[in-house]
């Protein structure tokens, strides 16, 4: 197995290290989190603050990282201040994920248990595809989006960078939600959302 380290240890590391357990490709040599202030070893696990990620590296050339933190806005600044290349990211997709051999997904990006992500779906890095996702046919979904659990996006939609798709959306062929927007849970798109708003409803409507 390949030693990766895993930046974040709130919720949704959680959900991640047993993403990595069940994939068997990785095993964890270090957890990294600012509530950690100096690096300590317990079992074989390096713990320490976020800022010691390249100290790990050169202990360990070989590792890959995942930044495991569902805030959509401080996994996009950590992955811009750690300076690190694209390829050292791992990308994440659990064993019951269905994935279209056409399919291209970025570094960084980890998909939850059962997603499917449908044919010529173009994701980028440091998405979150959550768990029992469906992204159809033809969809392209920017960098540090997150797609919740349970979400559809149906054919040719366009998630841009950093959008927030909240739990069991719905996002109907064709439409583009911003960049930066947020859709609420339980909505239905049926039309474009522009760049840095939020959405709700079924129908959706713009809030202020
Ligand atoms: C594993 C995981 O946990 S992954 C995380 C998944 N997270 C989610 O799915 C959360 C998605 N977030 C939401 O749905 C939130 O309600 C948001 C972000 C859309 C809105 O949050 P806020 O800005 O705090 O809005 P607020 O609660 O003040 O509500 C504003 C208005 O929108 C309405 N509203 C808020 N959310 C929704 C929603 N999901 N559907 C319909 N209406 C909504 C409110 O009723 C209120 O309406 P009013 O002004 O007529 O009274």
């Amino acid at each position: 197995m390949d030693p990766i380290v895993v930046i974040g240890e709130g919720g949704h590391s959680k959900v991640v290290q047993d993403l990595i357990s069940s994939s068997e490709c990785y095993q964890i040599i270090a957890i990294l989190d600012d509530k950690y202030e100096e690096m300590v070893e317990k079992n074989g696990i390096l713990y320490g603050p976020i800022s010691s990620v390249h100290d790990v590296l050169a202990r360990d050339g070989c590792a890959k990282i995942v930044i495991a933190i569902g805030n959509n806005h401080v996994r996009a600044r950590i992955a811009q201040r750690v300076r690190i290349d694209d390829e050292k990211f791992a990308t994440l997709i659990h064993p019951s994920a269905v994935i279209s051999p056409s399919a291209c997904i970025g570094s960084g990006t980890v998909i939850m248990p059962n997603c499917v992500v449908n044919a010529a779906a173009k994701i980028g890095s440091h998405v979150i595809i959550n768990t029992g996702a469906i992204i159809e046919h033809d969809n392209y979904v920017g960098d540090y989006a997150h797609i919740s659990p349970n979400v559809t996006l149906t054919g040719n939609v366009t998630i841009e960078e950093g959008a927030h798709i909240g739990a069991s959306a719905t996002v109907i062929p064709g439409i583009k939600v911003g960049k930066w927007s947020i859709v609420g849970a339980g909505s239905v798109v049926i039309r474009d959302i522009p760049d840095f708003k939020k959405a709700v409803g079924c129908p959706t409507r713009l809030l202020d």
